[in-house]
Parts: structure tokens; sequence; C-alpha cells
């Protein structure tokens, strides 16, 4: 053998001319089967019991889901007991179509039809593999013996299919050339031909033809190419449905599907969070709320997408990857700088501007249609940036600090961030707001105050204010007169040691926390003697107190800054 990568075969494309499908745009959702029951099940550790089975699919059911792969009955007691209860047990709405899986063999042929009977809707699926290597190394044929392994199990299902069908059921075929990725465009094209003619494929009888990639071993260009190729070829493509069964082994399943559907495909069979073999099969969530984020319908409903992942986890035992699109945990959430930047700014322009579509950076779908709109979008760490704090500060705690203000609280949180080296709770940057700006308690404070405003005859305002200090042991009287409640604190304040401060900046608003609304002021003073600018923040039932707080609160840090100096 040779050594490292040289004893990879490369992938042989199809050529192909003038191909069509890098011009399309998908503008409609698919007709959707899943395999979690059958290939997601085959996959599992400990496959489901029926009990898990029953739960899955009538989740499935929910979320709209009108064909669903419900295992492979011939292959064991378990399997053929979960089919017979799902049919016995009235499980299966009338406008669902249960799918069951089958090898092109004739004994599991028969007992798949033992295991149907008494459905109303059903897609007989089966397969046989018809890749170069597959029928080198596992069958040990020829192109004719691999045709006629097919159209053998063909020729058995339609005899088998007639009294089923006479007696009222829908039942339909569905044939996969299994391995189709690895097989020769060509002969991909003759088997399934051979199929559709001893299935009796008509336009008004359509027969399923399942294109896999078993094993995903190419681009997804090539494998577009290879379907159109396909699609182009087929003789009475209008007798047949393409559908894909796209696994997941190079990562791009995903990928492969949308260009699949390009490339001429009808139908997706694919599984919740692509559990299914190896990698997995293509996530269903994934292609659909791609579909979603669009503007496209994907006809499935993914409202609540936290309860399907939780029955997801529980009945299959695997997790659902923190960063698995549309449903980790962490999908929602920005811990830099410059994404909690953008992401607040982009709410505010939301909100400012009224616009009816959904433009925010850095979040490609509104967690809301998910159902995941109460979870934190904006978390901190030491990558984040002053937006980030105070975005948490405004939508956890109702304080909209002046953006002036943000860098110097970002930098209060950045420091204890760096400090304690993990993420700091939204609680942990209250506390911090709180003891860095309201409760500064000293050297100066305001022990006992009094407002007098009265209106002139033009309705000018006129504020008396008359104050007692404590600084330190000492306590002094103030008293003061301005047009408003600052001036009339600051002409108070005048004289004393306090006055060397001038005044900057002013904002405020009222906090509402349940019944109880609280004023917050936020206040920018200069320390005339250094030029040095303190953010003072106040908070007070009050809205005359909320700004004298604000101010002596600047005053204090300021001390306190040149105490430390
Ligand atoms: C790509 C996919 O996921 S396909 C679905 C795969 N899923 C499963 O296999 C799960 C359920 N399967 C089973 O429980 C078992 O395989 C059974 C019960 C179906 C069959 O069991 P067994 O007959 O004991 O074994 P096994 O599946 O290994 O059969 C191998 C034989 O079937 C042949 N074979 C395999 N697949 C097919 C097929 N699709 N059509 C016709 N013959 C096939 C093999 O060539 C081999 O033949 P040989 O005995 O002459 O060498
Ligand atoms: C049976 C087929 C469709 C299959 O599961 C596969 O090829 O992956």
């Amino acid at each position: 053998m040779k050594p490292g990568y040289q004893k990879y075969i490369p992938f042989q494309p199809q050529k192909i001319e003038n191909r069509t499908w890098p011009d399309r745009v998908i503008t409609k959702a698919p007709v959707w089967c899943s395999v979690d029951l059958r290939d997601g099940n085959q996959a599992l550790v400990d496959p489901m019991n029926l009990q898990e089975k029953l739960e899955y699919f009538h989740t499935l059911v929910d979320i709209g889901v009108k064909e669903i792969e419900i295992g492979f009955p011939s292959a064991s007691e378990t399997e053929y007991e979960i089919c017979r209860e799902l049919i016995e047990g009235g499980h299966i709405p009338d406008d669902v179509t249960i799918q069951v899986l089958v090898q092109a063999r004739e004994h599991l042929i028969k007992k798949t039809f033992e295991a149907i009977r008494g459905a109303k809707n059903v897609i007989l699926h089966f397969y046989n593999s018809t890749s170069t290597l597959q029928r080198k190394v596992v069958f040990h044929m020829d192109t004719d013996g691999i045709t006629k392994i097919a159209t053998d199990a063909a020729d058995l299902i339609y005899e088998m299919s007639k009294p089923l069908i006479d007696q009222g059921m829908n039942l339909r075929f569905e044939y996969s050339p299994e391995s189709f990725m690895g097989t020769e465009m060509d002969y991909a094209v003759e088997i399934c031909q051979a199929v559709l003619e001893h299935l009796h494929a008509t336009p008004e009888r359509k027969v399923i033809l399942n294109l896999p990639t078993t094993v995903e071993n190419c681009m997804p260009n090539q494998f577009a190419d290879m379907l159109e190729y396909f699609c182009r070829k087929i003789p009475g493509r209008d007798s047949a449905i393409i559908s894909l069964h796209p696994h997941n082994d190079r990562g791009t399943g995903v990928a492969t599907t949308e260009l699949g559907l390009l490339a001429g495909a009808d139908r997706v069979e694919a599984t919740l969070f692509g559990n299914g073999e190896r990698t997995g099969n293509v996530d269903m969530v994934t292609l659909a709320m791609n579909m979603w984020t669009q503007g496209i319908d994907p006809e499935l409903d993914f409202h609540d997408i936290n309860k399907i992942k939780e029955m997801f986890e529980r009945c299959t035992k695997m997790p659902v990857g923190d960063r698995q699109p549309y449903a980790g945990k962490l999908v929602f959430t920005a811990f830099s700088g410059s994404h909690q930047d953008a992401i607040n700014k982009g709410s505010q322009y939301m909100k400012d501007s009224g616009t009816e579509y959904w433009e925010i950076p850095y979040l490609p779908i509104d967690p809301a249609d998910v159902g995941r709109e109460y979870e934190p979008i904006i978390r901190i760490n030491s990558q984040s940036g002053k937006g980030g704090a105070a975005y948490i500060m405004e939508h956890n705690f109702g304080f909209d600090l002046p953006k002036a203000m943000h860098p110097e609280f970002g930098s209060v949180v950045q420091h204890e961030t760096d400090a304690v080296g993990t993420e700091i709770t939204p609680e942990r940057i209250n506390q911090l707001f709180h003891q860095t700006y309201i409760d500064v308690d000293g050297p100066y404070k305001l022990l006992k105050h009094a407002f007098q405003e009265t209106i002139d005859g033009e309705g000018h305002s006129h504020v008396a204010f008359q104050g007692t200090i404590q600084h330190t042991d000492t306590i002094f009287q103030v008293s003061g007169e301005g047009n408003g409640p600052i001036d009339a604190f600051f002409n108070a304040i005048k004289g004393e040691k306090m006055a060397r401060f001038s005044f900057l900046d002013y904002a405020s608003h009222a906090i509402t926390d349940g019944s109880d609304s609280q004023g917050v002021a936020y206040i920018l003073l200069q320390d005339q003697r250094d030029g040095k600018k303190y953010w003072g923040v106040g908070l007070s039932h009050n809205i005359n107190l909320a700004p004298l707080r604000g101010i002596l609160s600047a005053i204090n840090r300021a001390k306190r800054a040149r105490h430390h100096e």
C-alpha cells in the first residue's frame, strides 16, 4: 500500500457541459423525509426502545414532517414490533406517510410486507449498493448482476403490492442505488431506469429515486454536477421524484443538499441535528432554518428548538454541540467586544428605524424564531468590550448608560475579567456598577435636603435648595438658588471645597422594576485642578434627589482617586 495520503484514490468528477445549477436559487421547501428513526437509530450506541421511538415519532409529526422512515422492520423483532405498534396503536395521522427500509432480498421484503399491513400511507424503500467499490469488494458482481438484484426486488415488490393497493393502501415505492456518489453516472441512470420500468412508474404513480451520498466523498459542486447530469439523462424524469440522502463525512452535508436542490432534487432525507451513521446524516434543522433566513417558508416548525433538543438528547443519548447551528447553547452568544458593539447598535437601529427586516450584525436569525429570545445574547469575559457591559446594564438592569460613560465602566469590567480570567455574570457586573458609582459613600454625604420651587409670571422655574452635608466628622449647612435643582445645588456648594468641579454632562431616565419606579441620573464632572473627568450616578425615588446623589458620587470618586494617587 502507498504511504500516507497517497493511498487514497482521488474522486473522479463527472464531466458536464453547460451546467445550470449555479444560476439557480432555492425558492421553496423540498418534500422532507425524516430518517431519524432508521438511519439515525441504526447509528446509536443503544438504539431507541419502543417508548423513545414513539415519543420521537410524535415530535417529528408535531414539527410537520409528512414522510417518516420508521425503521427496518425486517431487521429484528424489536423493529418489527415498533412498526406494528405505530400502525395498530393509531399513532400515525392520516396525512403522514410511514417509510420502511429493506435490502433487495426476498425474505426481508416478504417480512416487510407483513410489517406494514393495515397502514394507510406507506413508502416501501428498498436499496442495493451500486458503486464500483461495493461491486468489487462486497458483491463480486458486474453491473448486470447488480441490476438484477434491484429489478428482481422491484418485481417482487410490485407483485406483492397489488393486493394491498387494491385494498386501499396508499403504497408508494422508493429505490436507493446505495453509494450513488461512487457509481459511474451512466450506470446509475441505467439501473434507476430499469427499476422505474420494473415498478411501472408513471407521472401519476411516481417512484422516489433516492440518490444518497452514503459516504460523502466529493465536494458539493461535484455532487451537484453529478445530480444535474443524472436528472438530464434519466428517461422518464417525470415518473420519478428525485430525493437526496446526504451524509456528512466531509462536513459538507448541508452544502451538498443545498446544491443538490439547485441541481434538480425534489426531496430531502435528513435527521434532527444530523444524527446518523458516522458523522451523521444531513441536519434537517439547519437546512430548514437556512431557508427561513432567506425568506423561504421551510414548512417545518422549529419555533421551540430547546424542547426538540431536550427530547432528542434524552431519546438518543447524543449531545447537541454548543456550536450546532440554530440549536447549540452558544450560537446566539457574543463574548467578543466588536461583535457585542455591533449587536448593540443593530438592536438600537431596529428600534429606532422601525425596519421591517431583521438587521442585526452577527445574529443571522432572530433568536425568538426558535424560541430562544430569553437567553443571553451578550456574555462578558476578557474578550468583551465597553459596549457589552453597557448592553448588560441596559437589558438586564434597565440602566441606559450615556455613551460617553461606556469607556470608563467598560474598563472597570475589563479589569475584573482580567483579574478573574473567566466569564463574569450579569449580577457581578451590576454589583461592580453599584460599587463603583452608586454606593460611593463618602467622604461627602447628603444628610438632609429640601427644595422649594417657584414659577414666575413668565413660567420660569426658580429653585431654592437647603441641605446638610457631612464630610468625615464635620457637618455643615449649605444653601443656594438656581433655575433648577442641579443649578441650585451647585450654587449651594460654591465656596466649599466641593466647588472646584465643573459640570460637563448630565443624563437621566426612569428605571421601572415591577411597580417600583426610580430615577437614575448620570453626571460628568471635571476636576478643575487637574482636568480629570469623573462620572457619578445617583439613584432615587425622588427625581430631584437622583442628580444630587450623582454629583456627590462624582465628587466622592474624584476625592478617592486623588487620595489613592
Ligand atoms: C447505507 C445504509 O445505511 S443501509 C441500511 C443499513 N442498516 C442496517 O443494516 C440495519 C439493519 N440490518 C440488519 O439488521 C441486518 O443487516 C439484516 C437483518 C437486514 C440482514 O442481516 P444478515 O443477512 O444476517 O446480514 P447482512 O446484512 O450482513 O447481509 C449480508 C448479505 O446481504 C447482502 N446484501 C447487503 N445489502 C444488500 C442489499 N441492499 N440488497 C441485497 N443484498 C444485500 C450482502 O452482499 C451479503 O451477502 P452474502 O451473504 O452473499 O455475502
Ligand atoms: C439506504 C440508503 C439510502 C442509506 O441509508 C445510505 O445510502 O446512506
